[in-house]
Protein backbone atom coordinates (compact mmCIF):
# COMPACT_ATOMS: atom_id res chain seq x y z
CA UNK A 1 0.00 0.00 0.00
CA UNK A 2 1.27 3.28 -0.66
CA UNK A 3 2.11 5.51 2.28
CA UNK A 4 1.12 7.98 3.07
CA UNK A 5 -2.21 8.54 1.41
CA UNK A 6 -3.07 11.74 -0.88
CA UNK A 7 -6.23 12.47 0.49
CA UNK A 8 -8.95 14.69 -0.93
CA UNK A 9 -12.43 14.70 1.17
CA UNK A 10 -15.75 16.01 -0.21
CA UNK A 11 -17.50 17.29 2.91
CA UNK A 12 -16.24 17.44 6.51
CA UNK A 13 -19.43 17.90 8.68
CA UNK A 14 -20.26 15.24 11.59
CA UNK A 15 -19.47 12.30 9.82
CA UNK A 16 -16.52 13.75 7.47
CA UNK A 17 -15.15 15.67 10.32
CA UNK A 18 -15.05 12.71 12.92
CA UNK A 19 -12.63 10.58 10.23
CA UNK A 20 -10.64 13.27 9.07
CA UNK A 21 -9.87 13.97 13.03
CA UNK A 22 -9.09 10.26 13.68
CA UNK A 23 -7.12 10.61 10.01
CA UNK A 24 -5.20 13.61 10.66
CA UNK A 25 -3.80 12.57 14.25
CA UNK A 26 -2.71 9.44 12.64
CA UNK A 27 0.66 8.80 9.72
CA UNK A 28 -1.90 7.64 7.33
CA UNK A 29 -2.19 10.60 5.18
CA UNK A 30 0.52 12.89 3.76
CA UNK A 31 -1.07 16.39 4.93
CA UNK A 32 0.52 18.60 3.27
CA UNK A 33 -0.38 16.95 -0.04
CA UNK A 34 -4.09 16.60 1.35
CA UNK A 35 -7.30 18.87 0.57
CA UNK A 36 -10.39 19.35 2.78
CA UNK A 37 -13.53 20.36 0.33
CA UNK A 38 -16.77 22.52 1.97
CA UNK A 39 -18.25 25.24 1.22
CA UNK A 40 -19.24 25.65 5.30
CA UNK A 41 -16.30 24.07 7.09
CA UNK A 42 -17.28 24.03 11.16
CA UNK A 43 -14.88 26.02 13.31
CA UNK A 44 -13.69 22.43 14.51
CA UNK A 45 -12.63 21.34 10.74
CA UNK A 46 -10.91 24.71 9.91
CA UNK A 47 -8.59 24.32 13.24
CA UNK A 48 -7.97 20.83 12.40
CA UNK A 49 -6.76 21.60 8.70
CA UNK A 50 -5.13 24.75 10.27
CA UNK A 51 -3.10 22.62 12.65
CA UNK A 52 -2.71 19.67 10.59
CA UNK A 53 -1.75 21.21 7.43
CA UNK A 54 -4.48 20.11 5.25
CA UNK A 55 -5.76 22.47 3.05
CA UNK A 56 -8.63 23.63 2.80
CA UNK A 57 -11.11 24.75 -0.36
CA UNK A 58 -7.63 25.31 -2.15
CA UNK A 59 -7.36 26.18 -5.75
CA UNK A 60 -4.67 24.54 -6.71
CA UNK A 61 -4.38 21.05 -8.04
CA UNK A 62 -3.12 17.79 -7.09
CA UNK A 63 -3.15 14.43 -7.76
CA UNK A 64 -4.64 12.31 -4.69
CA UNK A 65 -4.66 8.85 -3.73
CA UNK A 66 -8.08 8.62 -2.42
CA UNK A 67 -11.19 10.75 -2.26
CA UNK A 68 -13.63 10.66 0.17
CA UNK A 69 -17.31 11.58 -0.60
CA UNK A 70 -18.76 12.60 2.96
CA UNK A 71 -21.82 15.02 1.58
CA UNK A 72 -25.56 13.92 2.60
CA UNK A 73 -26.63 11.02 -0.41
CA UNK A 74 -29.30 13.52 -1.57
CA UNK A 75 -26.43 16.00 -2.53
CA UNK A 76 -24.70 13.44 -4.69
CA UNK A 77 -26.68 14.17 -7.84
CA UNK A 78 -25.53 17.84 -7.96
CA UNK A 79 -22.05 17.59 -5.90
CA UNK A 80 -20.44 14.46 -7.85
CA UNK A 81 -20.51 15.60 -11.96
CA UNK A 82 -19.48 19.20 -10.26
CA UNK A 83 -16.14 17.88 -8.54
CA UNK A 84 -13.42 20.00 -10.29
CA UNK A 85 -9.82 18.70 -9.77
CA UNK A 86 -9.16 16.79 -13.20
CA UNK A 87 -6.02 14.95 -11.98
CA UNK A 88 -9.03 11.93 -10.61
CA UNK A 89 -7.74 9.29 -13.12
CA UNK A 90 -6.16 6.66 -10.57
CA UNK A 91 -7.96 8.19 -7.21
CA UNK A 92 -9.51 5.51 -5.45
CA UNK A 93 -13.00 6.57 -4.64
CA UNK A 94 -14.59 5.65 -1.08
CA UNK A 95 -18.34 6.80 -0.23
CA UNK A 96 -19.35 6.75 3.06
CA UNK A 97 -23.18 7.65 2.11
CA UNK A 98 -25.62 5.69 3.37
CA UNK A 99 -27.97 4.26 0.38
CA UNK A 100 -26.21 5.59 -3.35
CA UNK A 101 -25.17 3.09 -4.63
CA UNK A 102 -21.21 2.08 -6.09
CA UNK A 103 -22.75 2.18 -9.77
CA UNK A 104 -24.61 5.60 -9.16
CA UNK A 105 -21.47 7.16 -7.95
CA UNK A 106 -19.50 5.67 -10.93
CA UNK A 107 -22.02 7.42 -13.51
CA UNK A 108 -22.13 10.69 -11.78
CA UNK A 109 -18.20 10.57 -11.61
CA UNK A 110 -18.40 9.45 -15.31
CA UNK A 111 -17.08 12.76 -16.51
CA UNK A 112 -14.08 12.91 -13.93
CA UNK A 113 -12.49 9.76 -14.57
CA UNK A 114 -12.68 6.87 -16.61
CA UNK A 115 -14.07 3.83 -14.87
CA UNK A 116 -14.13 5.00 -11.41
CA UNK A 117 -13.29 2.52 -8.58
CA UNK A 118 -15.67 3.11 -5.58
CA UNK A 119 -15.64 1.56 -2.82
CA UNK A 120 -18.59 1.90 -0.24
CA UNK A 121 -17.99 2.38 3.57
CA UNK A 122 -20.23 2.39 6.43
CA UNK A 123 -18.59 4.59 9.27
CA UNK A 124 -20.15 5.39 12.75
CA UNK A 125 -19.72 8.57 14.27
CA UNK A 126 -17.39 7.55 17.36
CA UNK A 127 -14.75 6.78 14.71
CA UNK A 128 -14.01 10.63 16.18
CA UNK A 129 -12.54 8.41 18.97
CA UNK A 130 -11.07 6.21 17.27
CA UNK A 131 -13.58 3.55 18.33
CA UNK A 132 -15.67 3.26 15.39
CA UNK A 133 -16.75 0.27 13.35
CA UNK A 134 -17.08 0.40 9.35
CA UNK A 135 -18.53 -1.93 6.90
CA UNK A 136 -16.36 -2.12 4.41
CA UNK A 137 -18.82 -3.48 0.84
CA UNK A 138 -16.84 -5.67 -1.16
CA UNK A 139 -16.86 -5.00 -5.07
CA UNK A 140 -15.20 -6.75 -8.22
CA UNK A 141 -14.17 -3.56 -9.71
CA UNK A 142 -11.75 -3.20 -6.58
CA UNK A 143 -8.16 -4.06 -7.18
CA UNK A 144 -6.52 -5.71 -3.58
CA UNK A 145 -4.56 -2.56 -2.88
CA UNK A 146 -7.75 -0.76 -3.04
CA UNK A 147 -9.18 -3.28 -0.51
CA UNK A 148 -5.70 -2.37 1.50
CA UNK A 149 -6.27 1.03 1.55
CA UNK A 150 -9.82 1.56 2.42
CA UNK A 151 -8.68 -0.81 5.52
CA UNK A 152 -6.36 1.02 6.50
CA UNK A 153 -8.36 4.37 6.97
CA UNK A 154 -11.21 2.82 8.45
CA UNK A 155 -8.63 0.53 11.03
CA UNK A 156 -7.02 4.20 11.65
CA UNK A 157 -11.24 4.87 12.94
CA UNK A 158 -11.61 1.77 14.44
CA UNK A 159 -12.95 -1.48 13.90
CA UNK A 160 -13.38 -3.15 10.43
CA UNK A 161 -16.21 -5.35 9.30
CA UNK A 162 -16.16 -6.65 5.42
CA UNK A 163 -19.15 -7.06 3.66
CA UNK A 164 -19.95 -9.42 0.92
CA UNK A 165 -21.47 -7.07 -1.37
CA UNK A 166 -23.30 -3.66 -0.89
CA UNK A 167 -26.54 -5.41 -0.15
CA UNK A 168 -25.24 -6.66 2.97
CA UNK A 169 -23.97 -3.26 4.26
CA UNK A 170 -26.88 -2.09 3.35
CA UNK A 171 -28.98 -4.32 5.71
CA UNK A 172 -26.47 -4.11 8.50
CA UNK A 173 -26.12 -0.23 8.33
CA UNK A 174 -28.80 0.33 11.42
CA UNK A 175 -26.69 -2.40 13.25
CA UNK A 176 -23.73 0.39 13.13
CA UNK A 177 -24.07 3.28 11.08
CA UNK A 178 -27.33 4.29 12.76
CA UNK A 179 -27.03 2.42 15.90
CA UNK A 180 -25.48 5.31 17.77
CA UNK A 181 -28.40 7.21 17.41
CA UNK A 182 -30.21 4.18 19.14
CA UNK A 183 -28.09 4.06 22.13
CA UNK A 184 -27.87 7.95 22.65
CA UNK A 185 -32.08 8.01 22.67
CA UNK A 186 -31.94 5.53 25.22
CA UNK A 187 -29.29 7.19 27.54
CA UNK A 188 -32.03 10.72 26.47
CA UNK A 189 -35.25 8.21 27.60
CA UNK A 190 -33.41 7.51 30.98
CA UNK A 191 -32.54 11.16 31.58
CA UNK A 192 -35.95 12.24 30.97
CA UNK A 193 -36.78 9.88 33.69
CA UNK A 194 -34.93 10.58 35.82
CA UNK A 195 -36.29 14.30 35.57
CA UNK A 196 -39.51 13.27 35.70
CA UNK A 197 -38.67 11.89 39.24
CA UNK A 198 -37.81 15.36 40.33
CA UNK A 199 -33.89 15.46 39.54
CA UNK A 200 -32.21 18.23 37.54
CA UNK A 201 -31.32 18.14 34.79
CA UNK A 202 -27.55 18.62 34.95
CA UNK A 203 -28.07 15.68 37.42
CA UNK A 204 -30.21 13.76 35.52
CA UNK A 205 -28.16 13.42 32.54
CA UNK A 206 -25.30 12.92 34.34
CA UNK A 207 -26.07 10.15 35.79
CA UNK A 208 -27.97 8.62 32.67
CA UNK A 209 -24.78 9.21 31.07
CA UNK A 210 -22.73 7.96 33.53
CA UNK A 211 -24.50 4.64 33.62
CA UNK A 212 -24.04 4.24 29.43
CA UNK A 213 -19.89 4.85 29.98
CA UNK A 214 -19.94 2.57 32.60
CA UNK A 215 -22.10 -0.19 31.14
CA UNK A 216 -20.20 0.10 28.19
CA UNK A 217 -16.67 -0.21 29.94
CA UNK A 218 -17.85 -3.26 31.60
CA UNK A 219 -18.93 -4.99 28.44
CA UNK A 220 -15.55 -4.06 27.07
CA UNK A 221 -13.47 -5.15 29.88
CA UNK A 222 -15.69 -8.11 31.56
CA UNK A 223 -15.44 -10.93 29.69
CA UNK A 224 -18.98 -11.88 29.75
CA UNK A 225 -21.66 -11.48 27.11
CA UNK A 226 -24.50 -8.75 27.22
CA UNK A 227 -26.74 -11.25 28.35
CA UNK A 228 -24.74 -13.09 31.00
CA UNK A 229 -23.93 -9.46 31.78
CA UNK A 230 -27.86 -8.43 32.29
CA UNK A 231 -28.35 -11.70 33.98
CA UNK A 232 -25.96 -10.41 36.64
CA UNK A 233 -27.80 -6.96 36.83
CA UNK A 234 -30.99 -8.72 37.13
CA UNK A 235 -32.15 -10.12 40.47
CA UNK A 236 -35.19 -12.95 40.70
CA UNK A 237 -38.55 -11.21 41.47
CA UNK A 238 -36.43 -7.67 41.95
CA UNK A 239 -36.31 -4.35 40.44
CA UNK A 240 -34.49 -5.07 37.48
CA UNK A 241 -36.64 -7.74 36.58
CA UNK A 242 -40.06 -5.49 36.68
CA UNK A 243 -38.34 -3.17 34.63
CA UNK A 244 -37.38 -5.65 32.23
CA UNK A 245 -41.10 -6.98 31.78
CA UNK A 246 -42.30 -3.45 31.29
CA UNK A 247 -39.98 -2.93 28.55
CA UNK A 248 -40.84 -6.39 27.17
CA UNK A 249 -44.84 -5.70 27.47
CA UNK A 250 -43.74 -2.78 25.38
CA UNK A 251 -42.23 -4.33 22.33
CA UNK A 252 -38.36 -3.40 23.35
CA UNK A 253 -36.82 -7.04 22.09
CA UNK A 254 -38.47 -6.12 18.25
CA UNK A 255 -37.70 -2.55 18.49
CA UNK A 256 -34.22 -2.60 17.44
CA UNK A 257 -34.45 -5.54 15.00
CA UNK A 258 -37.06 -3.40 13.43
CA UNK A 259 -35.25 -0.15 13.79
CA UNK A 260 -32.65 -2.04 11.79
CA UNK A 261 -34.95 -2.72 8.92
CA UNK A 262 -36.22 0.65 8.73
CA UNK A 263 -33.15 1.85 8.09
CA UNK A 264 -32.62 -0.61 5.27
CA UNK A 265 -35.45 0.43 3.42
CA UNK A 266 -34.92 3.89 3.95
CA UNK A 267 -31.37 3.36 2.52
CA UNK A 268 -33.01 1.39 -0.42
CA UNK A 269 -35.14 4.45 -0.84
CA UNK A 270 -31.83 6.62 -0.30
CA UNK A 271 -30.22 4.72 -3.83
CA UNK A 272 -30.97 6.97 -6.70
CA UNK A 273 -32.36 9.93 -4.66
N1 LIG B 1 -23.65 11.30 10.74
C1 LIG B 1 -23.37 10.01 10.87
O1 LIG B 1 -23.31 9.46 11.99
C2 LIG B 1 -23.12 9.17 9.65
C3 LIG B 1 -23.21 9.70 8.37
N2 LIG B 1 -22.93 8.91 7.28
C4 LIG B 1 -22.95 9.49 5.93
O2 LIG B 1 -22.03 10.55 5.92
C5 LIG B 1 -22.42 11.52 4.96
C6 LIG B 1 -22.37 12.91 5.59
O3 LIG B 1 -23.29 12.93 6.66
P1 LIG B 1 -23.10 13.96 7.87
O4 LIG B 1 -21.66 14.18 8.11
O5 LIG B 1 -23.96 13.47 8.96
O6 LIG B 1 -23.74 15.27 7.21
P2 LIG B 1 -23.40 16.79 7.52
O7 LIG B 1 -24.55 17.59 6.98
O8 LIG B 1 -23.01 16.96 8.94
O9 LIG B 1 -22.12 17.06 6.62
C7 LIG B 1 -22.19 17.29 5.25
C8 LIG B 1 -21.11 18.29 4.92
O10 LIG B 1 -21.08 18.47 3.50
C9 LIG B 1 -20.80 19.82 3.25
N3 LIG B 1 -21.15 20.16 1.88
C10 LIG B 1 -22.34 20.59 1.39
N4 LIG B 1 -22.24 20.82 0.07
C11 LIG B 1 -20.96 20.54 -0.29
C12 LIG B 1 -20.25 20.61 -1.52
N5 LIG B 1 -20.83 21.01 -2.65
N6 LIG B 1 -18.95 20.25 -1.52
C13 LIG B 1 -18.35 19.83 -0.36
N7 LIG B 1 -18.98 19.76 0.83
C14 LIG B 1 -20.27 20.12 0.86
C15 LIG B 1 -21.60 20.56 4.30
O11 LIG B 1 -21.13 21.91 4.47
C16 LIG B 1 -21.38 19.68 5.52
O12 LIG B 1 -20.26 20.11 6.27
C17 LIG B 1 -23.83 11.14 4.48
O13 LIG B 1 -23.74 10.62 3.19
C18 LIG B 1 -24.28 10.10 5.50
O14 LIG B 1 -25.12 9.13 4.91
C19 LIG B 1 -22.54 7.62 7.41
C20 LIG B 1 -22.46 7.04 8.64
C21 LIG B 1 -22.76 7.75 9.86
O1 LIG C 1 -28.85 8.88 9.17
C1 LIG C 1 -28.18 8.57 8.17
O2 LIG C 1 -28.71 8.35 7.08
C2 LIG C 1 -26.69 8.42 8.32
C3 LIG C 1 -26.22 7.07 7.86
C4 LIG C 1 -26.00 6.29 9.11
C5 LIG C 1 -26.01 7.29 10.16
N1 LIG C 1 -26.32 8.46 9.71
Amino acid sequence: MTRPLKLIQIGAGSMGGALLKAWAEGDLLDKEGSTVVDPRPSVETETLCQDSGIALNPSADHAYDVCVLAVKPQQFPSVLPQLSWPSFGETLFVSIAAGTTADEIAMLLKNQADSPRVLRVMPTLPAKVRRGVSLLARNPALSAEDEQIGEAMMRAAGEVHWCADEEELDRLMGVTGCAPAFFLRAVEGLAKAAEEEGTSPEAALAMAKETFLGTAALLDADGRSPSALREAVTSPGGTTAAGLASLEEDGFAQSLPKAVRAAYRRAKELAGA
